[in-house]
C-alpha cells in the first residue's frame, strides 16, 4: 500500500511566551493539578489553554488565567485539535487515562495524532510535562519543521 505523505517540511517559529493547552481526563485531574502547581510560577509566563473542566480547575485552585474551552466530551479535544493545525498552539500538556475509556475516545485520538503530525511538543504525563516545561527552550524561540501544507496541496491531482 502507498500511502500519501507530504513531501516537504517547513519551519514554523514557537513565540517566547509559548501558548500552552492542558489537559487531563477525571482520573488524571488531580495528578495534573498538582503538576501545575509546582510549575505555577513557570505557567504564569506563558498564555494557557484547557478544555473545560481542566481550565476551570487550574483556574479555580491555582489561581491561573486559563482560556477555558469546550469540555472535552463536548468537542474540547478537537477545539485544541484545531489550534494546533492552526499553528496556534505551542506545546500539548494532556494526562489521558490509560485506564478509563472515554465516550469521545475518537477525539482523542484524533488530537494526539495532529500534535505528531504538526509536530508539537507533547506530555502525556507528569516525568514527561517536568521535562518539557523545564526545557530551555520554553523561554526561546524555537523553530520547528512542520509539513508544507501548499506542497502537499500541489502535489494531490485527485
Ligand atoms: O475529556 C477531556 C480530554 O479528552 C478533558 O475534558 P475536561 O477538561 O472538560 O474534563
Amino acid at each position: 500500500m502507498t500511502e500519501q505523505r507530504p513531501g516537504q517540511q517547513t519551519a514554523r517559529t514557537l513565540p517566547t511566551r509559548k501558548r500552552i493547552a492542558l489537559i487531563a481526563h477525571d482520573g488524571k485531574k488531580d495528578e495534573l493539578l498538582d503538576w501545575a502547581r509546582r510549575w505555577r510560577e513557570t505557567l504564569t509566563r506563558h498564555q494557557l489553554v484547557g478544555t473545560g473542566t481542566t481550565a476551570r480547575r487550574v483556574s479555580s485552585d491555582l489561581g491561573l488565567d486559563v482560556e477555558g474551552l469546550m469540555s472535552g466530551p463536548l468537542g474540547g479535544d478537537q477545539q485544541i485539535g484545531a489550534r494546533i493545525t492552526e499553528q496556534r498552539l505551542d506545546l500539548l500538556i494532556f494526562f489521558w487515562d490509560p485506564f478509563a475509556p472515554q465516550p469521545h475516545d475518537p477525539d482523542v485520538k484524533a488530537l494526539l495524532r495532529l500534535a505528531a503530525l504538526w509536530n508539537i511538543p507533547v506530555a502525556c504525563n507528569a516525568a514527561s510535562a517536568d521535562f518539557l516545561i523545564s526545557s530551555p527552550y520554553l523561554s526561546e524561540e524555537v523553530s520547528i519543521g512542520i509539513p508544507d501544507a501548499g506542497d502537499w496541496l500541489a502535489a494531490r491531482t485527485t
